[in-house]
């Protein structure tokens, strides 16, 4: 842990700290956190908060519901919302903004960028960005679904150098220290692999989403970037003060010594392959060069309804993930040039269309 070299950190705190009862916001557990906020920007590192807790804040506004419906949840994200803001906002003694996203918008390169520019343009003028999923306008295909993972691909937007996720328990552990009395915690890992996810189950709390996998989830995310990430308890203000001092209060996931490029990270961890473009099974250009672009000779099958813009994936037919990369071409029209039998025709439509992969927005996958 090296906290003095931080310039910019994402904490992310989940719905137990926040409402805890599912009776409102409570800022019993939030002042520790909000005091660690203000003291790392007095230090000069820059905060972005993603905060769970809308469903939580919430609940109660929905009379006594037990098991809430996708829909009362949707209505409780959006009462519960200004009342997060609101509890946040009272423990700052400077201005904080509200950021509502969906992975429709992460996923989109255009509204990335433009997501990445509001994040940079809120911290330029000191105030503080609090992001949280826009649950209310959300649907299956549009959602991220936690905010662990959200807070990933926020952390990556603004281009942190660590990811803080307050929980409710001290870290990763062998096992759920809530079902488990021999569960043992994880100081650190260095290398994200089954059997660190093995260890990781679901949420036991009624409020928390996606327990501890979707952390590591996060974390994988995460640290392919270059951003440390720490999970802590945030029931436990010494964590913090830990944190101040340099030192590991949680589990620590050390980040990768080579970091991958930016859009890279993008396409392989943030955006979502709307479709297929099948290729030879002997196929093996490299598709990331210049000279051996992909050509429509090449694609034996188009799968998915995607749009110019959108991301692909590119496979072979046995299976193996060969990129994922921007579509220059919708699937209609890739999928009509590919069959013709008059390869020249398919040529010239290329020729002026130009290549059908962006070569800017390309990951290669194996
Ligand atoms: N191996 C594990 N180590 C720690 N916690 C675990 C583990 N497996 C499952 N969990 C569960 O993950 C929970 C934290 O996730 P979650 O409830 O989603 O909280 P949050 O609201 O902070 O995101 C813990 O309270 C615990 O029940
Ligand atoms: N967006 C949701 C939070 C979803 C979520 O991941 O919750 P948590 O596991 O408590 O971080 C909300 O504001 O209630």
């Amino acid at each position: 842990m090296a906290n003095i070299h931080w310039k910019r950190i994402v904490v992310k705190v989940g719905s137990a700290l926040i409402a805890p009862h599912k009776q409102g916001c409570s800022s019993h557990y939030l002042l520790g956190i909000a005091q660690f906020i203000a003291n790392c920007r007095a230090q000069g590192v820059q905060v972005v908060l993603v905060s769970s807790g809308s469903v939580a804040a919430g609940w109660h506004r929905l009379g006594d519901v037990k098991q809430p419906s996708v829909s009362q949840k949707k209505a409780m994200a959006a009462a519960g919302q200004a009342d997060m803001m609101a509890t946040w906002d009272k423990l700052f003694d400077f201005p904080s903004a509200q950021l509502l996203v969906t992975h429709g918008d992460l996923r989109d390169r255009e509204r990335y960028i433009s997501i990445k520019n509001t994040l940079f343009s809120l911290l330029d003028h000191g105030l503080l960005p609090i992001v949280n999923e826009n649950d209310a306008v959300t649907t299956d295909t549009l959602r991220v679904g936690d905010n662990d993972n959200l807070s990933a691909m926020v952390a990556a937007a603004a281009d942190a150098d660590a990811l803080i996720i307050c929980s409710d328990v001290n870290g990763l552990y062998t096992k759920n220290p809530q079902l488990h009395d021999d569960a043992k915690l994880i100081k650190q890992v260095n290398e994200i692999n089954e059997a660190i996810y093995a260890m990781a189950g679901g949420a036991t709390s009624e409020v928390g989403t996606g327990g501890m996998r979707t952390k590591i989830e996060a974390a994988e995310k995460a640290i392919a970037h270059g951003i440390e990430t720490v999970i802590i308890n945030g029931f436990d203000p010494d964590a913090f003060n830990r944190l101040l001092k340099g030192q590991n209060p949680g589990t620590l996931f050390t980040p990768f010594d080579q970091p991958m490029q930016e859009h890279v990270h993008w396409m392989t961890h943030t955006s979502q392959a709307q479709g297929e473009v099948i290729v030879e099974d002997n196929f093996d250009a490299p598709l990331d060069d210049q000279e051996t672009q992909l050509t429509s000779d090449d694609v034996v099958a188009v799968k998915g309804n995607f749009s110019v813009g959108d991301t692909i994936l590119v496979r072979k037919g046995d299976g193996t993930k060969l990129a994922k990369a921007q579509a220059n071409y919708s699937s209609c029209l890739l999928s009509f040039i590919a069959k013709q039998p008059d390869r020249a025709f398919a040529h010239d439509v290329e020729q002026q269309t130009g290549p059908i992969l962006s070569d800017e927005n390309i990951a290669i996958l194996e």
